[in-house]
């Protein structure tokens, strides 16, 4: 079995979220499981590319409506991240240092994919499965199967995997030139709500495609940003595989970014130094619970209510808990999070931007981690908190109702609630600092959780079923 996974993103190469940590660990995964898979990712002008050594293996030319230059497919020469990782560069378009928000990303991407079904054009042994991650990628089963120009490719099994359907590529009719020959006769396969919609029109092209909760896989019927007719009437396609962690880079008894490492006998111990010195560094004590923050400051996350929260929590418990939030997004959310640094110096602090360091850091030295999601597909921060000891409150929803057992259920070892408003926060922050007055019982839960097993191992041989299956459509 041969795979090759499409990817905007893959840690530690580009990384905005856990579509980089996914990429970055689930080949490495499969690769130990005995199946040969890789990664083709867009070249991204930053640090893990300047640092390591790349060999160029395949040159040639890109035509992608009036646009016309050459590409080059580069190879990390030593497979350091445990599978074979390629760049697709393309002066121009694909040499930059962001990974999103250019005005000219959908061009980008679209130019990532031709470039790459060039490439395969020229394989000698083509792969069994092509697998693509989120919209970036999406247009990839279209032109397999619709494009004179890669017809004799046609054969090939796509799989496509929703790490997060709210964002899904659109581009306009306008820009049907950029792509190659298609069959116009098929052109209803491009489009969703009068646009070309290429994570719709992988849903519909793909042989099968996968979310990463089984929960999210039925969400997706009722809340999908649009697509909620597509889903219903493709679920029959559609498989819900939970994420896993790598637990070589998540992993408190050798993680490096953190200050004192530790593991399930020693985790008491260990926390109390990582919280000392991460309190130390944002200027809060270490006798109060500390309640963490991880992630994008957009609405999908909850953030938007995080400030009323915060004030609310702090009003109603003066003096009790020491709230820390490490995000970046939305602007607004952004700086009313750092104005509230004034008002309540004592018991809160902010880190704006993207730290990846301090948010091990944090993993490790907070009590509880909040995550109040509108939508989460699956959510890795909660298994990452999980597998540091550190106690998930949790909105019931996707991947998070998934993973999170409510304290008040047998074996439970989270904080679950249902609605993602102001006073569900509130009151789960209640709980918490109830919970924390009594040590025994942290105690267990942080034994409970730090034994609970959500390595890629199983997740990764979950979807090598689902490849071997593919053979039988
Ligand atoms: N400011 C910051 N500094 C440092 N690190 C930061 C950070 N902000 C976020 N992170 C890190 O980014 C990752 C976030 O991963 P999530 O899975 O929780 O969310 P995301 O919405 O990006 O992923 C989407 O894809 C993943 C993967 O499938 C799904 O789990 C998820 O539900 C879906 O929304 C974690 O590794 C977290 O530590």
């Amino acid at each position: 079995m041969n795979v090759i996974h499409l990817s905007a993103e893959c840690y530690p190469v580009a990384k905005v979220g856990g579509l980089g940590d996914v990429v970055g660990a689930l080949p490495k995964y499969q690769q130990a499981a005995g199946i040969s898979a890789m990664v083709v990712m867009p070249f991204y002008d930053r640090k893990f590319v300047k640092e390591n050594e790349f060999e160029v293996i395949y040159d040639s030319t890109i035509v992608m409506g009036t646009f016309m230059g050459s590409f080059q497919v580069l190879r990390e020469a030593t497979d350091k991240l445990g599978f074979p990782l390629h760049l697709i560069k393309i002066p121009g378009l694909l040499d930059r240092p962001e990974i999103y928000s250019y005005p000219d990303e959908s061009e980008q991407f679209v130019a990532f994919q031709i470039a790459f079904l060039e490439w395969l054009l020229n394989f000698e042994v083509l792969p069994d499965v092509i697998h693509s991650h989120d919209h970036h990628s999406g247009l990839i089963p279209f032109l397999l199967y619709h494009s004179s120009r890669y017809k004799s490719l046609s054969h090939i099994a796509t799989v496509l995997t929703i790490h997060n359907g709210q964002y899904q590529g659109w581009l306009g009719w306008e820009k049907l030139n950029l792509l190659p020959d298609i069959d116009v006769w098929e052109g209803k396969l491009l489009e969703w709500g009068d646009c070309i919609n290429p994570l719709a029109s992988a849903v519909k092209c793909c042989w099968k495609y996968t979310t990463v909760s089984p929960s999210y896989l039925e969400e997706l019927s009722v809340n999908s940003n649009g697509l909620e007719q597509l889903f219903i009437s493709e679920k029959a396609k559609g498989v819900g595989i939970i994420n896993g962690i790598d637990t070589d880079v998540w992993n408190p008894s050798i993680d490096p970014m953190i200050s004192a490492n530790y593991n399930t006998e020693t985790a008491t111990a260990g926390k109390a130094a990582n919280k000392a010195l991460v309190c130390k560094e944002f200027f809060l004590s270490d006798d109060k619970p500390l309640v963490a923050f991880i992630g994008r400051l957009v609405g999908e996350k909850g953030a938007d209510l995080l400030p009323e929260a915060v004030t609310r929590i702090l009003l109603k418990h003066p003096d009790e808990v020491n709230i820390l939030i490490l995000g970046s997004g939305e602007k607004e959310i952004e700086e009313e999070l750092a104005a509230l640094t004034s008002t309540f110096k004592e018991n809160y602090n902010v880190f704006i931007g993207y730290h990846e360091a301090l948010s091990h850091r944090i993993y490790a030295g907070a009590d509880f981690l909040i995550m109040p999601s509108r939508v989460e597909p699956c959510g890795l921060n909660q298994l990452y908190s999980l597998r540091y000891g550190t106690v998930p409150i949790v909105r019931s929803t996707g991947g998070l109702k998934d993973t999170v057992i409510d304290v008040s259920e047998e074996n439970g070892y989270g904080i679950r609630f249902e609605e993602a408003n102001v006073d569900s926060i509130v009151d789960s922050v209640s709980r918490a600092v109830e919970i924390y007055k009594n040590s025994t019982q942290m105690e267990l839960l942080r034994n409970r959780m730090m034994n609970l097993n959500y390595s890629w191992h199983q997740s990764a041989a979950q979807y090598i079923t689902l490849y071997n299956n593919l053979k039988s459509l």
